[in-house]
């Protein structure tokens, strides 16, 4: 569903963050993303989402290639594409239920016509009791669950996750994997950047390997 054909990336005039990455991202796959700090895991998480574009080689998403889309095309494909961002980015102002419901209600959706699949949702990310409260009152994993609600409330085909289990203690983390692997089960795809070695043994997935820029995938 997504693939990259010889892609780099670079920032303004600077080095090359990303180079001659070959990859593909199957429907219903679960891969971790790895490597040290720097070495360009978000980067490549805003290529999948079309945050960015390449500086070279091809990027196809869902068979669209992303160099000649065109711009009024890119929030359908976007949509299909779930993300959860290291640094949350909950709206403070709303509640837990109306920060994941936000993304239907944008599309112009009635609360009657998904009232229900946001509070199952809040339920099975554990968060039931907590849909009234406003992040700032959050946990750092209650934030965190709530911000994995609202990227899987318009059934992405994929989920991109970035440091997901970073804030959060090892029973904490080890609940989120299993919510992550369940959702696998049902037929999405996850992609986590993660530096957490502990995390990755306890599921045995595709590694992707960063470092210095280039990718090497243990299948
Ligand atoms: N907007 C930007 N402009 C210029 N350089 C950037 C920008 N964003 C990232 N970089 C550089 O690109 C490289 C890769 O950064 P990136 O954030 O993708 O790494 P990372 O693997 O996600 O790191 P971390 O694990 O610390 O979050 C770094 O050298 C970083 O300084």
């Amino acid at each position: 569903m997504i693939r990259f054909e010889n892609v780099g990336l670079r920032y303004g005039m600077g080095p090359e963050v990303l180079r001659d990455l070959n990859l593909r991202i199957d429907p219903r796959s679960f891969q971790f993303l790895t490597g040290p700090s720097g070495a360009g895991k978000t980067t490549l998480l805003r290529l999948l989402f079309l945050a960015l574009k390449p500086t070279r080689g091809l990027i196809t998403v869902f068979g669209r290639d992303t160099a000649t889309l065109p711009k009024a095309d890119l929030p359908a494909l976007r949509r299909r594409i779930g993300v959860v961002y290291q640094d949350f980015r909950l709206l403070d102002h709303l509640t837990t239920f109306e920060n994941v419901a936000l993304p239907l209600r944008v599309l112009g959706r009635e609360e009657s016509s998904y009232r229900a699949d946001v509070v199952e949702l809040l339920k099975w990310v554990g968060l039931g009791d907590r849909m009234h409260a406003y992040p700032p009152v959050l946990s750092g994993g209650e934030k965190q669950r709530a911000a994995i609600a609202r990227a899987l409330i318009g059934q992405p085909e994929i989920l991109l996750a970035d440091e997901p289990t970073g804030n959060v203690d090892p029973p904490l983390a080890k609940r989120l994997l299993r919510l992550f692997i369940e959702l696998n089960r049902l037929g999405t795809s996850v992609v986590i950047a993660t530096h957490d070695i502990g995390l990755m043994n306890q599921f045995d997935a595709r590694r992707l390997v960063l470092h210095e820029g280039r990718l090497t995938i243990y299948e």
